[in-house]
């Protein structure tokens, strides 16, 4: 638990804008270039079964062009593995994946899929790879994860920022309560803790607060933002945003 939190730029939909048209603008790396200049702590790429967005080719350059830590996102297949083992991202967080869904819909299920998932915990652990869970903020999935010998986890928060979205303070509050249980007891159980998915400013600076939260994310939101006003001022607005969330949570533990 620690005074920084680190954020971590998703560029998915730079390339989603550059498929749309299948050509090679724009292009992902120059965006997490733009970010590392930025001040992102780290860039985050999914490298879907579908190719939807992120291709292999943009996660070969990724690793070799860009010097932040890369968070290579994969589910837990022999084909992603494969790739993982080649490329040794700084780190590969699982994440469930169907086909037909238009983004991530919760957390992987660490305990029904645990005879998938454990032994490529297991193989990227021995490659160096730190390998992070997304996962609900439920105590048995977390306990389940560590079990695993998973290094991080991070915490889905789409469900909280729809409620947000929705302006069902009732169920935001809840969800929000089970992010701060979760958050410490993934703490306790030794996990490096992060968050992810639907973050914007307001919600980023509210998690941040949270005290057990080492990394942010954040993909969607930014690059939206970053149509209006660059992704270099986005990047340095998101780190405020965080900044204050963690000097308030500061403040109110002196
Ligand atoms: C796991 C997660 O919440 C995101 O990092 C994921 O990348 C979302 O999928 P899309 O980027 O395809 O929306
Ligand atoms: N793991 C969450 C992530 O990388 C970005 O999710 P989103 O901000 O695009 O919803």
């Amino acid at each position: 638990m620690g005074e920084t939190i680190r954020l971590g730029v998703n560029i998915d939909h730079v390339a989603t804008v550059r498929n749309a048209r299948g050509g090679a603008h724009p292009d992902p790396v120059r965006f997490a270039k733009i970010a590392a200049e930025a001040g992102a702590d780290g860039v985050t790429a999914h490298l879907r079964e579908d190719r939807r967005h992120i291709r292999d080719a943009d996660i070969d350059r990724l690793r070799a062009e860009v010097a932040l830590p890369l968070n290579f996102e994969m589910a837990a297949t022999p084909e992603m593995l494969a790739v993982a083992l080649r490329i040794r991202p700084n780190a590969a967080c699982l994440v469930p994946e169907k086909r037909e869904e238009r983004t991530t819909e919760g957390g992987l299920d660490v305990v029904g899929q645990k005879g998938t998932v454990a032994p490529v915990v297991k193989e990227l652990t021995a490659a160096g790879v730190r390998v992070s869970l997304f996962v609900e903020p439920d105590e048995v999935a977390l306990e389940q994860a560590a079990l695993m010998g998973a290094a991080i986890v991070e915490l889905h928060t789409g469900t909280w920022c729809e409620a947000l979205a929705a302006g069902e303070r009732d169920a935001a509050e809840k969800e929000f309560a089970r992010l701060k249980a979760g958050g410490a007891l993934a703490a306790s159980l030794g996990l490096e803790v992060h968050a992810g998915h639907g973050l914007d400013y307001a919600s980023a600076e509210a998690i941040a607060a949270l005290p057990e939260i080492a990394e942010l994310n954040i993909g969607h939101f930014m690059i939206g933002e970053a149509l209006a006003v660059g992704l270099a001022e986005t990047v340095r607005a998101m780190k405020a945003a965080m900044a204050r969330g963690r000097a308030g949570a500061s403040a109110e533990t002196r």
